[in-house]
């Protein structure tokens, strides 16, 4: 059992909006506990790097992952972030016609959920999700479950053991919701305390939290509402809820909440809006709106592929970044087709233009267009913001966790085509410059042709969850 172990070759992050940081020859030290120690730039040697960190080290004890031969189109970067997936729903990927947001729930939703009641079927799911996600990069999920308490456990205990970072949000829902899957106040209540005792008393295992989850307004009533914003202010919870994702539901809220000045001040009003929040959607917003959100510091997790197939809309997202809220991204699963985050990415930058298209100004057109690098922020630095966890994973920092995919864009079965004048050749310190600017060209091939395969191995707290090592 190794006590220490460096990585070597070319790690790429975005710790910034909008700018790519590639270190190539980079060792990188981290301890058993899955904390980066020592990043060391122009690394000769590796394993010399970790004893000269640690005297204590022998080399027996240390692991070194190198993957300097194949530096011209592999690197380290750091895993991916979903903000927004419903765990429960994932049967239903690709399957919801031509509904919108209302439809879509009762026809497609409600009944899938509900089913997971019965606990084989959701370890199917669940299991299934957690193949697909890791597999995917995704080493931090902000997971929705169903109303059911006991599938939820199942959920948290199936996340520990194949170790992804995750939220467990148990669906909150107690009006407006069909007689099969709704729960009452008091139950609703007991059936939240379940899951958290369980997460924090039994399963004892810290990449896993709850996370208290009012589906959204029209399902919760307001003495739901007040309870869980009170729960989570007591207990330190995150929340995560939709927010002004479609017009039919903004009207119902209006309807509902007569009293409050918006949507978003429904959810203000009940203390829902905090640091540690994730407001999914949050598509048709005033600028009071997101006046409040910026106020409340809560983060926006944006689903663009949700949002064009049950044809939500177009996030703004650009407008938030100007606002300085936090952005990440989100599957949205099954809103969303795609568990892949690298997918949401490109579909991020793609809506980004589509609105830029009906901007007349080319300017403000081009400010509204994200970038290759600005989607991949918003997939790793972005989702750690949201999430409350930037200081913890999204980058590579000392001090922080290794959350990290290792991308090869050459792998067996890869679908990206990379020539020979297009490889990066780090070898060349003198060419270091010119190879910045290849590697970005690399990077964007990633994003528009690349998918899973390209994944070929994956870590969480240091370590390796994909491919799984466990039989
Ligand atoms: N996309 C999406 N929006 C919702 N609003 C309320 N519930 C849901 C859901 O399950 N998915
Ligand atoms: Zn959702």
């Amino acid at each position: 059992m190794s006590r220490f172990t460096v990585f070597f070759g070319t790690f790429v992050d975005t710790p910034t909006l909008g700018h790519l940081r590639i270190r190539p020859r980079t060792s990188l030290g981290v301890s058993s506990d899955g904390t980066i120690r020592f990043i060391k730039p122009e690394s000769k040697n590796p394993l010399q790097d970790a004893q000269d960190f640690d005297k204590s080290l022998n080399s027996w004890e240390i692991t070194v992952v190198d993957t300097l031969e194949r530096q011209g189109s592999t690197f380290f970067f750091p895993g991916f972030i979903d903000t927004h997936v419903h765990a429960s729903q994932y049967p239903n990927a690709g399957i919801f016609g031509s509904s919108t947001l209302l439809d879509w729930l009762e026809k497609y939703t409600f009944p899938l959920e509900a089913g997971l009641k019965d606990l084989e079927s959701a370890r199917k799911i669940y299991d299934r999700v957690l193949d697909k996600t890791l597999a995917h990069g995704t080493t931090t999920a902000s997971y929705y479950t169903t109303i059911d308490a006991d599938s939820s456990n199942l959920m948290a205990e199936i996340c520990a053991k194949r170790g992804q970072r995750a939220f467990i949000g148990k669906v909150c829902m107690d009006q407006n919701s069909p007689e099969y899957y709704i729960e009452t106040l008091s139950e609703c209540q007991h059936s939240l305390q379940k899951v958290v005792n369980y997460i924090r008393n039994d399963l004892k295992d810290d990449k896993i939290k709850p996370i208290v989850t009012p589906r959204f307004a029209p399902t919760c009533s307001s003495d739901l509402m007040a309870w869980l914003g009170k729960t989570a202010s007591e207990q330190e919870l995150h929340i995560q809820t939709h927010l002004s994702e479609n017009k039919k539901e903004l009207k119902w809220v209006g309807e509902l909440f007569p009293d409050s000045d918006s949507y978003t001040h429904v959810y203000d009003a009940h203390n829902l809006l905090t640091d540690k929040t994730v407001l999914a959607h949050c598509i048709h917003l005033s600028d009071e709106e997101l006046e409040l959100i910026k106020e409340r510091k809560s983060g926006v997790s944006h689903c663009p592929i949700s949002n064009s197939s049950i044809t939500s809309g177009e996030c703004q997202v650009r407008r938030f970044l100007d606002h300085n809220i936090k952005v990440g991204l989100g599957t949205d699963l099954s809103g969303g087709f795609d568990v892949s985050i690298l997918c949401t990415a490109r579909q991020a930058l793609l809506v980004s233009r589509h609105l830029a298209m009906k901007e007349h100004d080319t300017e403000r057109q081009e400010h509204i267009k994200l970038s290759v690098n600005d989607v991949l922020y918003l997939s790793t630095f972005g989702g750690a913001e949201v999430m409350d966890m930037d200081l913890q994973v999204g980058s590579f920092e000392v001090g922080k966790q290794f959350d990290t995919q290792l991308i090869d864009l050459e792998s067996a079965d890869s679908r990206v085509d990379v020539f020979e004048w297009q490889h990066a050749k780090w070898d060349k310190e003198d060419q270091d410059e010119a190879n910045k600017g290849l590697f970005e060209d690399l990077l964007a091939k990633w994003l528009f042709t690349g998918d899973d395969r390209n994944t070929i191995r994956v870590w969480v707290a240091g370590k390796q969850v994909f491919p799984s090592l466990c039989s």
